[in-house]
């Protein structure tokens, strides 16, 4: 029997030795905004690591996050940045989502959630995402750095398993282990982690890997 990792992504990513340096830590996953209004939109002349430079070695995935994004241009982001998973971050439906799965992507689907969320939403998604993906609701789509109620995950009421984001710091995650009786498979970070926009402080993900090694480990 295989047991599954517990996985963690490192989103919101964009200057070149910052990216070199979280990739040594192995996230499972690594995110980049591909949502023009975000304060860490992936610009151009950023990108040349995600395209050429990408270590043939390592395991980490690389996501592309969009918002509301028509499936022509996420294709064509997708190609040109080699992503393997696409994030949907927005009112996506559940044909873009199996149109994209079809094509051989990873599919993340997000769900804001502030003070309450009808699970049954999610019931047309769940033969086309590989994981729902928890944040909270904000007009800005994400990467807020606030933190929901995790106690209105009580009422998830599906087995497809979900990664938790959502002003995720070294500090609340501790809480995690609230949530063992879920199917709670991974976290995904960013604002907490950074000193600037984009610009992820490494000590702390490094604090953050060992915490996941430790997880992983028991
Ligand atoms: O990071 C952004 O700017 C962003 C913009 C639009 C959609 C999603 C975005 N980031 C995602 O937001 C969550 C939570 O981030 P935070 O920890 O609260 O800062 C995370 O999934 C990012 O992928």
């Amino acid at each position: 029997m295989t047991i599954e990792k517990f996985k963690w992504k490192v989103c919101g990513m964009r200057a070149e030795s910052n990216i070199a340096e979280v990739l040594q830590l192995n996230p499972d996953y690594m995110g980049f905004i591909m949502y023009p209004p975000s304060s860490r939109f992936i610009e151009r002349e950023d990108v040349s690591f995600l395209q050429e430079k990408w270590p043939s070695d390592i395991q980490t995935k690389r996501v592309g996050v969009f918002v509301n994004e028509k499936e022509e241009i996420i294709l064509d982001f997708a190609k040109k940045y080699h992503l393997e998973v696409i994030q949907l971050h927005g009112k996506e439906t559940p044909e873009l989502c199996q149109s994209l799965k079809e094509k051989g992507f990873e599919v993340f689907k997000v769900f804001g959630i502030k003070d309450e969320f009808n699970f049954d939403e999610l019931k047309p998604y769940e033969s086309f995402v590989d994981y729902f993906l928890f944040d909270t609701k904000s007009p800005q789509h994400g990467g807020t750095g606030e933190t929901f109620d995790w106690g209105i995950l009580e009422q998830y009421n599906s087995t497809k398993p979900f990664l938790l984001s959502g002003g995720l710091s070294l500090e609340n995650i501790k809480n995690i282990r609230k949530l063992d009786h879920l199917p709670c498979k991974g976290i995904d970070v960013n604002s907490k982690f950074e000193r600037s926009p984009a610009l992820k402080d490494v000590t702390q993900v490094a604090s953050l890997a060992e915490w996941v090694k430790s997880i992983n480990d028991k």
